[in-house]
């Protein structure tokens, strides 16, 4: 059984280890405070480490899960030559080998909060110091919780943006979906259900299809049917251009994230 430890133990943290199958990984947490720490072990039914350097003796790999800007406080402090694995948005295998070591083994991961029902999708990339054993066990741990999509680092911030931070903006536009129903008529918690099985399903359709999205979009919008109109609403209201927007707005803080 592969031995994990976790250092932060937030809202990713959480949602990783829900999805983590317990009888093949033991899971250890430590966070900013221990006993914080005990009460969000005994509710994901794992232990919780007295502080970092017990969790750094104990664990084969050691997840980083705390904010970009904690990580260097962390790192000063590790004097192990453990694999690490960090989930930070915007800090490089080069920011994590200057924070520690030259011979340090490190993987970068993005996953993203769907871990929590086993449908994260993560990117994942390696530093020249870890073992193909280890880069497999690493795979292992992000696999049993979704999807897992080897990129190169220079593609991080990008996919960021495209499955890090997406949920959040595709929760923004399934409510948006839901709102709109509301106005109409309908009401919110059928309006919401209605829409997020619309949204997964339409998804799901791509994944399946061979055509491009856009020739899915053809075929629901029927000549001088409602479709259409509700097409040519969104592009004169810049739709297309507004979610570029926030990608690249997304991709541009992820590369200051270190900077600021
Ligand atoms: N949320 C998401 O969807 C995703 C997040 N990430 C990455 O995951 C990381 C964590 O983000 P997220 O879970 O959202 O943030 P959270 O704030 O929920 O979690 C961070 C946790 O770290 C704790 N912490 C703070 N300082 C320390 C310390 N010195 N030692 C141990 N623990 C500490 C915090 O405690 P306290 O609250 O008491 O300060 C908090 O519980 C970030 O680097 C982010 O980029 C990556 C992909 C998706
Ligand atoms: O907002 C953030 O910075 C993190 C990284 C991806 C999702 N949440």
């Amino acid at each position: 059984m592969t031995k994990i430890g976790f250092i932060g133990a937030g809202k990713m943290a959480q949602a990783i280890i829900k999805g983590l199958d317990k009888s093949k990984f033991s899971i250890q947490i430590s966070g900013y405070d221990f006993s914080e720490s005990e009460k969000v072990a005994s509710e994901l039914e794992v232990s919780a480490a007295k502080n970092h350097a017990e969790l750094i003796a104990t664990a084969e790999i050691i997840i980083l899960a705390v904010k970009p800007y904690v990580i260097p406080e962390i790192l000063a402090q590790y004097k192990s030559n453990k694999p690490i694995v960090s989930i930070a948005a915007g800090v490089t295998l080069a920011n994590l080998t200057e924070m520690t070591s030259q011979t340090q083994a490190i993987v970068r991961v993005m996953p993203n909060i769907n871990a929590t029902i086993q449908k994260a999708t993560t990117g994942i990339v390696r530093n020249n110091n870890v073992s193909d054993e280890t880069f497999a066990i690493v795979k292992t741990i992000f696999t049993s919780i979704g999807s897992l999509h080897e990129i190169a680092e220079k593609d991080f911030g990008t996919f960021t943006a495209l499955a890090g931070s997406s949920p959040a903006y595709i929760y923004m536009f399934i409510d948006a979906m839901s709102r709109a129903g509301v106005l109409h008529g309908m009401p919110k918690d059928a309006s919401t259900k209605i829409v997020a099985e619309t949204v997964m399903a339409s998804a799901e359709m791509i994944l399946a299809s061979d055509d491009n999205p856009w020739t899915l979009v053809d075929n629901v919008s029927s000549p001088g049917g409602t479709t259409v109109a509700g097409v040519v609403s969104l592009e004169q209201n810049n739709f297309v251009a507004t979610v570029i927007d926030a990608i690249t707005a997304t991709v541009d803080k992820n590369k200051s994230m270190m900077q600021s």
